[in-house]
């Protein structure tokens, strides 16, 4: 496995360089990636042999400054990272890709346009097309020659985005298992949420239903 070469499966992408990255977590090795068309620099951060054949923990994350770095409550994304970060280092094992695909594609100046419109009653999906833009404007074309890169060809995805599940199996990637992600549920981000698993179709129910306790009811 070359970490210094051009990845070969997408001539758009280049892999660039890597370094430590300690976290409060483990100490995960970061490798940079730059998407030539656009100079997007998408991240991947690893943490033991990936590249050993068996399935990976894996997150395949899109950016969100608001809540991956300025602690907004608006959105789940935050703690999801830290959530994923953490399964990752408790496993020791596995891989998260950062990429910047900030709101949903349309970018962070058109996501606080949307967040204004919400604000004024549209929920998310409204406000991305009163905007003119798709409700769901990625697209992970990335995401296999970045695995690929390491190895992995088959994920334990951490997500509840099925249309992310679908979108990287297309790509090629095995998805052996999804692992719910649900993290973080407030008084702020319930409605986005809501309209997340009603017109999005993410799954929001645990796997397992919580235990119900005696005189909870
Ligand atoms: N346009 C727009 N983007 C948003 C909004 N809230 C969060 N985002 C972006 O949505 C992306 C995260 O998408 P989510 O739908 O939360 O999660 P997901 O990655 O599809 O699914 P999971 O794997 O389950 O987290 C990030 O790029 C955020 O910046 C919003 O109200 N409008
Ligand atoms: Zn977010």
């Amino acid at each position: 496995m070359s970490q210094s070469a051009t990845t070969p499966a997408n001539v758009d992408l280049e892999y660039t360089t890597s370094c430590a990255l300690p976290t409060p977590w483990a100490q995960f090795t970061l490798h940079a990636f730059v998407e030539k068309s656009t100079g997007k620099e998408h991240l991947a951060m690893v943490l033991g042999d990936v590249g050993n054949g068996e399935p990976v923990l894996g997150r395949v994350h899109s950016e969100c400054l608001t809540g991956d770095v300025l602690f907004s409550q608006r959105c789940d994304c935050g703690a999801q990272l830290e959530g994923a970060l953490r399964k990752i280092a408790d496993e020791g094992r596995g891989i998260l890709l950062y990429l910047r695909q900030e709101g949903r594609g349309i970018g962070l100046v058109n996501k606080i346009r949307a967040y204004r419109l919400q604000e004024a009653g549209a929920d998310t999906v409204q406000a991305n097309v009163q905007l003119g833009f798709q409700p769901d404007q990625r697209n992970y074309s990335m995401v296999q020659p970045m695995l690929a890169q390491f190895g992995v060809k088959s994920l334990r995805l951490m997500t509840n985005n099925p249309r992310k599940i679908d979108a990287v199996g297309k790509l090629g990637v095995e998805v052996v298992e999804r692992v719910p992600l649900l993290v973080n549920r407030n008084a702020f981000n319930q409605h986005y949420l809501d309209t997340k698993a009603a017109k999005l179709g993410h799954m929001m129910t645990p796997l397992t239903p919580a235990p119900v306790e005696d005189g909870a009811l």
